[in-house]
């Protein structure tokens, strides 16, 4: 066995396993499954089937995620850089199939970082709807926001929150809530030998209070009739069966979703948690263990609860002796009151202006407020104070106008001299510690306006007046993502529109966007941007 597992968790799962515990150890003598997952906001599942420069093995619970043989690596392929897949471990692409996503939903991901399943839940909105995305580490956010970003993602606002502040701006809000929550990780001990090494520091009470108050957070933003889905990758029933059991026991209108178990995922055991629990909340056996001996994946754990629609119960004090509904705590449905003074989801365009990324209180000076302006993006919107919104606003929409065949849902929002397209009117987060507001256009520099990486890679080839193809066989596409200028003649630019061959072109490997480049004279000035460039070879 390579890993190194700790004396105390191995005695632990031996007591719980029984005469499963040699396969469950056996499971360690294997190397993990490596995984992708296609992005379907870029490619379709049957098309990437036929190009995938890796073999593809179905992994049954999502079907856009496949295994990719031992040794392969999918970070190095002009693909990856151009967004068509996520590499994610085969188990992490569970929980957000089962939060069963429709359309125009609004989705918020808690624990997000550094955004795996944001980037599955984005695919299954397809551009409608809102998702908010949102980790407590400032640090962590910025890989969050460069995976939304790298994935073409258009209707994402990335949070740097604690779960409460986002409470008192959502309330009720939200159709869906993934909890992937922070745990002690004894599922991913085979995959990352770290986290057997932390597992000290990571125990699991003080997992069991981080969770509990997040859960209890989570369902104070969820909208009636609305669903979470619980996950960690930890095997200790106190994280996963008592948490839950917990939770039920304040929340009467929850129910526990059966997740299937076809796919080779195993039951739930409340009884590891103790038999009053067992016996209390048979429901519990609905919950899912994916197993590392029993599954091609690492060790997980998934709830999935759905509130029965109607009046909301937010804990057990709010029912009154007769079991009734407390007044107070009848909530009216309140995104759709939002949602109808035009405070909510809406396509019209609603333009406004920030102060700074943090927002703003709407009470004067705040903490928040002040650490604003020691971030990048509060900098940046004091350097650029000279240059009032609607000017910013004017060199956008003539780009807007003359470059691009696309059309622009949600309300857009400048922060300093940074536009963006939200899902949400900027007042909305008003008080939030915002890394992104939504998908980040561009900057105006001096009047004029400079389009973003992240616009680029989330258009298609048809929604600009210039592109330039590039084969993924070929070196050009690597030197493009390393930096380099590239000699192109004219003959191979698509020009739409009348569009003359000069200016910034959408640069696509294969057809799928990558970024953007300058074109003139037959020179490509190459626009990636240094921070993304491919460095590794
Ligand atoms: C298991 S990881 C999330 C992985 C992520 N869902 C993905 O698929 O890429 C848990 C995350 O929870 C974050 N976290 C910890 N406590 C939190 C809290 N109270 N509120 C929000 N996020 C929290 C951690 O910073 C960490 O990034």
């Amino acid at each position: 066995m390579g890993v190194q597992l700790p004396t105390a968790f191995v005695t632990r799962m031996e007591q719980l396993l029984g005469d499963e515990f040699e396969a469950f150890m056996a499971a360690y003598d294997h190397t993990p499954h490596a995984g992708i997952r296609v992005n379907t906001l870029k490619i379709p599942v049957e098309d990437f089937k036929e190009r995938s420069p890796f073999e593809l093995r179905p992994i049954p619970w999502c079907p856009t995620g496949f295994y990719i043989p031992h040794g392969t690596k999918p970070g190095l392929h002009p693909y990856y850089h151009a967004g068509l897949y996520y590499v994610q471990e085969p188990s992490a692409m569970s929980p957000v199939e089962l939060l069963n996503i429709a359309q125009d939903e609004a989705v918020l991901d808690l624990c997000a970082a550094p955004g795996g399943k944001s980037t599955q839940i984005a695919a299954k909105l397809q551009g409608s709807g809102i998702l908010v995305t949102n980790d407590i580490s400032a640090d962590r956010t910025k890989a969050l926001a460069k995976n939304v970003e790298l994935y073409g993602v258009r209707n994402a606002v990335v949070l740097n929150e604690s779960p409460d502040r986002i409470a008192d701006a959502f309330p009720h809000f939200f159709d869906k809530i993934l909890i992937d929550a922070p745990c002690s990780g004894e599922g991913m001990f085979r995959k990352d030998e770290d986290m057997a090494k932390q597992w000290e520091t990571h125990s699991v009470e003080k997992c069991v209070v981080m969770q509990r108050d997040i859960l209890r957070v989570a369902a104070s933003m969820l909208s009636d009739g609305g669903r979470i889905v619980y996950s960690t990758c930890t095997f200790a029933p106190e994280e996963n069966e008592g948490m839950i059991a917990e939770f039920l026991e304040a929340h009467a209108d929850f129910n526990v979703i059966p997740v299937p178990s076809e796919a080779g995922f195993g039951p739930g055991h409340p009884e590891w948690v103790s038999e009053e629990i067992a016996a209390a909340h048979p429901e519990l056996l609905g919950t899912a263990r994916l197993w590392p001996h029993l599954v091609e994946g690492e060790g997980h754990f998934i709830a999935v609860l759905q509130h029965q629609g109607g009046a909301r119960v937010d804990s057990a004090a709010d029912l009154t002796e007769s079991g009734d509904l407390a007044p107070s705590k009848q909530h009216l449905p309140v995104r759709e009151a939002l949602l109808s003074n035009g405070q909510g989801r809406r396509t019209e365009e609603s333009v406004r202006t920030g102060k700074g990324m943090s927002g703003k209180s709407g009470k004067g000076k705040n903490t928040r407020g002040i650490d604003s302006n020691k971030s990048r993006i509060g900098k940046e919107h004091v350097k650029s104070a000279a240059r009032s919104p609607h000017d910013v606003l004017a060199s956008y929409r003539q780009f807007v106008q003359e470059q691009l065949e696309v059309s622009l849902e949600g309300h857009t929002v400048v922060y300093g001299d940074r536009i963006y397209q939200s899902p949400l009117a900027s007042h909305r987060l008003d008080g939030l510690k915002v890394v992104r507001p939504g998908w980040f256009m561009g900057t105006d520099k001096n009047g004029r306006f400079v389009p973003s990486h992240p616009l680029a890679v989330a258009l298609r080839p048809s929604e600009a007046i210039r592109s330039i193809n590039l084969s993924s066989s070929d070196a050009e596409a690597i030197r493009y993502l390393k930096g380099e200028t590239l000699s192109v003649s004219v003959e191979r630019m698509e020009l739409r529109h009348g569009a003359q061959p000069k200016g910034y072109t959408l640069v696509c490997i294969d057809g799928y966007s990558a970024g953007w480049g300058k074109w003139q004279d037959g020179m490509l000035k190459n626009e990636y941007p240094t921070g993304w460039r491919w460095t590794s070879v």
